[in-house]
């Protein structure tokens, strides 16, 4: 099978079943025998389809001369795959992307190859015609179209930051986010890792803001790497490194993690309690579980006990009893749109008053468990702002005994700010969207 039929097949896999684009290239490449080169333009291929799927949506109805929701799933991502390469792709010549589009279309349903020829010859002979509507006297619509966020995310962000922020943001949506890892100091100092991996043929530098953090350059396979397997380091953005250091554990601290799976801030706290003291680590899903005891094994780290519970619930026989507890609340992942661009399509407007009741909840029963004078952090990988300060302000109104603490000794100076809290975005500081709140619970 040829890397264009496994792009388009997972596609169709994202598009049918809400699948994440990640978790679908994975599970569609495992196993098969396919080359690093083959495996990087499925990616390519996948991703920058998703990325910009309503402008190539917006090129099919101007070209196609049937309308778009009556083209099938297959066919639609036939065109938008062959619209991508035209329009991206200088490696790909346009008369090799429309023949192999057209290959695709013989072998899923043959009837349509006709049509998918003729929309995208098309295309290729009016291309210079297509027109967008103008910035200045439309920019919502704009933005929109030009960087393919649906219209009300636009106009969402276009209230909240303005017009500039917005399209910056909109822009860097679309790029490829940095590999980072984080050294596991249970194991290595961070130079010896960094010696390692070039031995392994990995170009390496330091990270922006935490002092383990590493940039890779090296996408593929990371977990094949004998330094991963080793339990060596972690793969983890370096605004979830942040979250850890803001909680600040001690070794020897009680600590639980209330949304824990798969773990990465989990194991990021025992690392910094140096392997020492207690975590209990829950997820409402079962099976996530073992991804955190799997990441726990393999980083030689013995002091985290997993549990599955709902955060919804308050457990009685913990109450008063952490020094720190973490809420690394579910979300709608606004912040992350660069990993996983679908995201963009599977949220709606409505969605986040229920999404940020659950966050309330949550936080409120954590809040129980914190000892008086322990502390609580709450982070998210999303930036709107009724997910993040908005929750944080409803906390405190319902909650007296906590208060916001300056978190600022805690965070690399670049990062420090007159805000009670962190809010990091993509655009501007080149990591993940994130935000992170500390409290701290009166008494003691
Ligand atoms: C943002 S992720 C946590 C990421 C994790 N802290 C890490 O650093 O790897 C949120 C987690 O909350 C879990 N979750 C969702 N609803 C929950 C609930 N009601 N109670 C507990 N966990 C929940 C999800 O399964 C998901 O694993």
């Amino acid at each position: 099978m040829n890397a264009r039929k496994y792009a388009l097949d997972i596609l169709i896999d994202i598009e049918e079943n809400q699948a994440f684009s990640n978790i679908a290239i994975h599970r569609h490449l495992k196993g098969k025998p396919i080359d690093g080169r083959d495996r990087r333009f499925i990616t390519e291929l996948v991703y920058g389809v998703m990325e910009n799927k309503i402008y190539l949506d917006y090129i099919i109805q101007q070209f196609s001369k049937i309308k778009g929701d009556k083209i099938s799933i297959p066919v639609m991502n036939i065109l938008r795959l062959g619209l991508y390469q035209i329009t991206y792709l200088d490696k790909v010549p346009p008369s090799a992307a429309v023949n192999e589009s057209v290959n695709l279309a013989k072998k899923i349903q043959w009837k349509a190859a006709g049509f998918v020829n003729g929309m995208l010859r098309n295309y290729l002979r009016n291309k210079n015609d297509i027109k967008l509507p103008s910035y200045e006297e439309n920019p919502r619509e704009y933005m929109s179209l030009a960087y393919s966020h649906p219209l009300w995310l636009v106009e969402k962000w276009q209230k909240e930051f303005g017009n500039d922020f917005t399209r910056q943001l909109l822009q860097a949506n679309n790029q490829t986010p940095k590999l980072t890892v984080r050294t596991n100091t249970l194991k290595i100092t961070k130079e010896e890792l960094m010696e390692e991996l070039k031995r392994q043929h990995v170009e390496v530098s330091h990270g922006l803001y935490v002092e383990e953090a590493l940039c890779l350059c090296h996408t593929e396979n990371i977990e094949e790497l004998k330094s991963f397997q080793k339990g060596y380091f972690q793969i983890q953005d370096e605004s979830s490194m942040l979250a850890a250091h803001v909680l600040d554990p001690q070794p020897n601290d009680i600590i639980i993690d209330v949304c824990a799976a798969p773990g990465g801030k989990t194991t990021h706290m025992a690392q910094l309690m140096k392997n020492k003291g207690r975590i209990i680590a829950r997820d409402i899903y079962e099976h996530k579980l073992k991804l955190i005891q799997n990441t726990a094994r393999r980083l030689g780290i013995s002091i985290i006990e997993t549990q599955c519970f709902n955060g919804k619930e308050v457990d009685e026989t913990l109450v008063d009893k952490a020094d720190r507890v973490l809420v690394d609340a579910p979300c709608s992942g606004l912040g992350i749109i660069r990993r996983k661009p679908e995201i963009k399509y599977n949220k709606g407007p409505d969605d986040f008053h229920e999404i940020s009741n659950l966050q309330l909840r949550i936080l409120e029963n954590a809040g129980k468990y914190v000892k008086k004078g322990g502390f609580l952090v709450y982070s998210t990988c999303t930036i709107s702002r009724e997910e993040n300060i908005g929750v944080i302000e409803k906390f405190i109104s319902r909650n007296r005994n906590f208060a916001i603490i300056d978190m600022n000794p805690l965070i690399p100076e670049v990062l420090r700010s007159s805000e009670k809290y962190l809010q990091l975005y993509p655009h501007l500081h080149d990591v993940d969207g994130f935000f992170i709140c500390k409290l701290r619970k009166n008494g003691a």
